[in-house]
């Protein structure tokens, strides 16, 4: 399972038209290894010009006849089942260019890969499959409706899933026949450099994928407010997802969705096998160290249980092997910035100082890289910072709870709404909360239970829309209705 880690970086431009070309001003920026905080390389930064030129050649890839346009629904789902492939095959390559700029273990970048490809292949099967209707209007018309793609797509996606994260936002976007204009997040570009590689490989006529790094408020804002962009597909920060819809507001009313933030609450009940629940609730909040937007970062356990659990969470937290992402027994590797670092650290000292009780973990691991020990709260209360603000790291918090009534309304009691897990036996007290709770996706005896055909997003500020299933197809179809005077 362990790979080398120094990948050859063969990809450093920017992705327009095909080619890969320098910034017009030939500005870069630096990416750094967070496993040492030094850089790996220079990459180019677009800066408005060029992402003016990125999407005229979405722009110009999506006019009426173009190959794109005039390509079969079935043409154009085998392009992105051959992308699909062609990922699958150079899946230790990609996986490396992840563990190596985001820092998470190799095995589980690998993990993603898989994922991205199986998300391609789930799209692909429904190129030729998005089917209008018949209606029965009134009068003497004949109606119908049809499906058509949006147009041209920005999309901007951040760094805890560089390449999945670009699956789930191309794959529907393209088997809808858009064109699209990608910004990967600033720390972790190299993925999707190489997968645009890969696109042109494939076959892509040019300029339907487009892939201009940069950073937010300069190469993204300037995606986001551009008048000829149709739709934005946004995974980030709740803060940025807000600055999104203001400048959607004063610009052209582009269609919007957004994947954001949560704080998600998993309840487990005394009527469970208590090891079964410490390994699920370790997992729901500790994948990907914490930097994972639905992470189960409210671990709720009902009184019978409670002083059991927490000694046996902490325990597990405590066998996590932290260290370099290549080495092959690593469960986790470095958060992926300073600043990430320095956020998760403020808040394990706000969590001390508010009272919760520290079973383990709370510091920087190490001098070198953005190392964090995985931490472990024991009597949160809500109130407290760690448990109303989104950590994105490898902490958590445990709240002891006794009725269901008394949990279901604690679990809905933030401005997130991602996802929820319960784990019972029960299963009436299952449906309860699982109908009560107000996310996007209920996980019932596990959790993370995402795959290519679950749609997924949230509820109040965890974002609007949905990604993956048909729902997520929906996201980059407009509809058209036409009535034949008969
Ligand atoms: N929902 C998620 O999956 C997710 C992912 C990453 C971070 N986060 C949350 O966000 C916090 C901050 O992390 P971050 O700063 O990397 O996230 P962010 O929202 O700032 O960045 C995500 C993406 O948006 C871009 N961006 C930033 N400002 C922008 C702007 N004004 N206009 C257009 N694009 C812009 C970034 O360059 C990046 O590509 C984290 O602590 C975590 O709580 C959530
Ligand atoms: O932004 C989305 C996420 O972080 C969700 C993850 O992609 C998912 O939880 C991975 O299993």
């Amino acid at each position: 399972m362990a790979h080398r880690s120094n990948p050859t970086i063969k990809y450093t431009k920017l992705f327009i038209n095909n080619e890969f070309v320098d910034a017009v001003d030939k500005k870069t920026f630096p990416v750094i290894n967070p496993a040492t905080g030094k850089k790996i390389v220079e990459v180019a930064e677009a800066n408005k010009e060029d992402v003016d030129k990125a999407v005229a050649a979405a722009k110009a890839a999506f006019e009426q006849n173009s190959e794109w346009r005039t390509m079969y629904a079935s043409s154009r789902g085998k392009l992105i089942g051959k992308l699909a492939d062609l990922i699958e095959r150079d899946q230790e390559y990609l996986a490396a260019l992840d563990a190596l700029d985001n820092g998470k273990p190799y095995k589980s970048a690998l993990v993603d890969v898989e994922f991205s490809v199986n998300v391609l292949k789930y799209y692909a099967g429904y190129c030729d499959k998005i089917h209008g209707s018949t209606v029965p209007s009134d009068g003497d018309f004949m109606t119908m409706t049809l499906k058509e793609p949006v147009g041209v797509v920005g999309q901007i996606i951040p760094w805890n899933y560089p390449l999945m994260l670009l699956a789930w936002k191309w794959a529907p976007a393209l088997a809808a026949g858009c064109t699209v204009v990608l910004k990967p997040a600033e720390q972790t570009p190299l993925s999707a450099l190489a997968v645009a590689a890969l696109a042109k490989e494939a076959g892509f006529p040019k300029g339907v994928v487009n892939v201009v790094p940069g950073y937010g408020p300069t190469t993204g804002g300037a995606l986001v407010k551009h008048p000829d962009v149709n739709k934005v597909a946004f995974t980030g920060s709740t803060e940025v997802g807000n600055k999104i819809m203001e400048e959607v507001g004063r610009s052209n009313l582009k269609r919007v969705s957004l994947e954001l933030g949560g704080k998600s609450p998993l309840v487990i009940f005394n009527d469970i096998d208590v090891d079964k629940a410490v390994e699920i609730a370790y997992g729901a909040c500790f994948a990907n160290h914490g930097q994972n937007c639905c992470a189960g970062s409210r671990t709720y356990v009902q009184s019978g249980i409670y002083n059991e659990f927490v000694k046996k969470a902490t325990q597990m937290a405590k066998q996590t092997k932290v260290g370099d992402p290549f080495a092959e027994d690593t469960d986790q590797g470095p958060q992926v910035n300073q600043e990430m670092l320095d956020k998760i650290l403020r808040l394990i000292e706000s969590g001390k100082k508010e009272g919760a009780n520290l079973q383990t973990g709370g510091s920087r691991k190490g001098k070198e890289g953005y190392f964090v020990e995985p931490t472990v709260f024991s009597d949160v209360r809500d109130d407290m910072t760690i448990a109303r603000e989104e950590i994105f790291g490898p902490v958590q918090s445990i709240f002891e709870f006794d009725t269901l009534e008394e949990v279901i309304k604690r679990a809905n009691d933030t401005s997130y709404g991602l996802a929820a897990g319960v784990l019972t036996n029960d299963i009436t007290t299952a449906l309860a909360y699982a109908k009560s709770v107000r996310a996007g996706s209920v996980w019932v005896n596990c959790y993370d239970a995402i795959s290519p055909q679950t749609p997924f997003g949230g509820f109040k500020q965890s974002g609007m829309g949905r990604e993956l299933g048909e729902e997520g197809l929906k996201e980059y179809l407009e509809l058209k209705t036409i009535s034949i005077k008969v």
